[in-house]
């Protein structure tokens, strides 16, 4: 993964809205997400086109079901040439081992495979609602290590986790697996609902490898502006 990307998740109803969006982003190269609403509408020419403007694409499908339906679905997306992909932690060892089955059965010959990384818990779950509606007895930090730790020893690459829980996995499983963090607020905006939310300085002091936004940038009144905005405070000196 490229050196501490934003990833802008491109949460629009279809390609109409993301080739408006991405116009005034000519001549940059972008990391973006795309997620159910956006590939449910339009499918794999999402991938494509995305590709071929030159942005690093993140399918963020999260995967969830067996190990056997996982593996082909798998094979199928790492035929599009996305760059990362998602599975739910939930779906256990043997569900993650063929997520990366799949992927590298599916890659097309003489690219890399793309990166995976396991959900842990939603970064719109609270602790208190993970206990009664997940009957979790644990701590919400502890839910996340134990999924990092299981999506770690299942030969992935990182986990999606808050900020929260960051510098923890980091700590315990070490920098080279990758953190993705949404809920990704600056202090004074609308959480919507996220609830494990954090700054993007906060982020970048924890340690965190990515970033994922959405709203604040892709609804901003001039998103290129928002863009830089939060480059740079995602970035700090360094940008
Ligand atoms: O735990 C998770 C996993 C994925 N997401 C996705 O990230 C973006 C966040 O968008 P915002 O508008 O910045 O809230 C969205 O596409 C989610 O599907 C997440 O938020 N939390």
């Amino acid at each position: 993964m490229e050196e501490n990307p934003l990833i802008i998740a491109l949460d629009f109803k279809g390609m109409d809205e993301v080739e408006a969006f991405l116009e005034p982003f000519r001549g940059q190269n972008l990391f973006v997400k795309v997620g159910m609403e956006l590939f449910y509408k339009e499918g794999p020419n999402t991938v494509y086109r995305l590709k071929e403007l030159g942005h690093r694409v993140f399918l963020d499908l999260k995967l969830h079901d067996i190990p056997n339906t996982v593996m082909r679905a798998m094979k199928s997306l790492a035929g599009l040439g996305c760059d990362l992909v998602t599975v739910h932690a939930a779906g256990g060892r043997a569900m993650m081992e063929a997520a990366l089955e799949g992927l590298e059965a599916g890659v097309p010959s003489g690219l890399s495979r793309p990166s995976c990384v396991a959900v842990t818990q939603l970064t719109s779950t609270e602790e208190a609602h993970m206990k009664t509606e997940q009957l979790i007895s644990v701590s919400l930090r502890e839910s996340v290590y134990h999924y990092a730790s299981l999506a770690k020893i299942s030969g992935l690459d990182g986990v999606v986790c808050s900020a929260w829980e960051a510098s923890g996995i980091i700590q315990r499983l070490g920098n080279g697996f990758l953190t993705v963090t949404p809920g990704i607020r600056m202090g004074t905006e609308d959480h919507q609902d996220q609830k494990r939310v954090a700054t993007p300085e906060m982020a970048r002091e924890l340690g965190i490898h990515a970033i994922v936004v959405g709203r604040p940038i892709i609804r901003a009144a001039n998103p290129v502006e928002a863009y830089g905005t939060w480059m740079k405070s995602w970035r700090g000196a360094s940008q």
